[in-house]
């Protein structure tokens, strides 16, 4: 059996007076790519901060690789790239190689410099998504589509096992979201991180995942990509509250 790396039991949250999510179950295991689907103010993102351990659900139990997520010390297993990670502009002082590197930051420790074993672990964050020719190029001078790929590099650097996506193709074009999408796989497959993409783009994944939950609120469908295909347009159209098939 695969290993849980993700398990989600009865979780409820909400802001002051407004219920985002109520009752949601399900779980991520190790080699999955999870497409988690839902309309604008779904929960989505609540869900991704209540995994990452930046809001406490109020009632309900989450399990990070096995253990309780209040006791999980394992923090950098879990690589997150947010919607907004790539809005640098033109004039920001910093290279791409500069950029990565600071994803160690934490395992360094401020004072101490990158040593040679550092450099080479940008390099291959870089190589694995295709931006190694980048190094010393300012970020605010690459497309979204390219910062994005730096930030996957940032996060990919601390050598996690899972990888958290939030909206990571929001302005990018539509040739380039086929390679990126391509080097998401590659990454899953090739190097078995396990993946979590916060989509719209349904139509453009749907041959690349594995596994699609749909949230609006509760958990409306979990299962194999598969049985998602098997789901009518009705009732896609039921939970989601209009056609799936028209979003981006
Ligand atoms: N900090 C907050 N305080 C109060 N309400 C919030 C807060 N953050 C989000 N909400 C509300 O919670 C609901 C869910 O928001 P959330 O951002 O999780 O949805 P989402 O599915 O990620 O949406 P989108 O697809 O638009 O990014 C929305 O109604 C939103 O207005």
């Amino acid at each position: 059996m695969k290993k849980p790396l993700i398990e989600i039991e009865n979780v409820s949250f909400q802001y002051d007076y407004t219920q985002v999510l109520k009752n949601i179950s399900f779980r991520v295991e190790e080699g999955d790519f999870l497409a988690l689907l839902g309309p604008n103010g779904s929960g989505k993102s609540t869900l991704l901060k209540i995994i990452l351990g930046l809001l406490k659900p109020m009632s309900g139990e989450i399990k990070l690789f096995g253990e309780s997520s209040s006791t999980f010390k394992h923090r950098e297993w879990i690589g997150y790239v947010s919607q907004k990670s790539n809005a640098f502009n033109s004039g920001f002082p910093a290279t791409v190689q500069e950029v990565v590197k600071s994803g160690l930051t934490k395992k360094l420790g401020l004072f101490k410099r990158p040593t040679r074993d550092a450099n080479d672990k940008v390099r291959a964050a870089l190589k694995a998504v295709g931006m190694d020719a980048f190094m010393q190029r300012n970020i605010g001078e690459l497309s979204g589509g390219q910062q994005q790929r730096v930030f996957i590099a940032r996060a990919l650097i601390s050598e996690p096992k899972l990888l958290i996506l939030d909206e990571p193709t929001v302005g990018i074009d539509h040739e380039n979201v086929q390679s990126f999408y391509d080097m998401l796989v590659k990454l899953n497959r090739e190097q078995g991180i396990t993946m979590i993409l916060v989509t719209h783009d349904v139509d453009t994944v749907s041959n690349r995942i594995s596994h699609v939950a749909c949230l609006n609120q509760t958990i409306h469908f979990h299962g194999y990509k598969n049985e998602f295909d098997n789901i009518s347009q009705d009732a896609r159209e039921a939970w989601y509250g209009h056609s799936v098939r028209k979003i981006h």
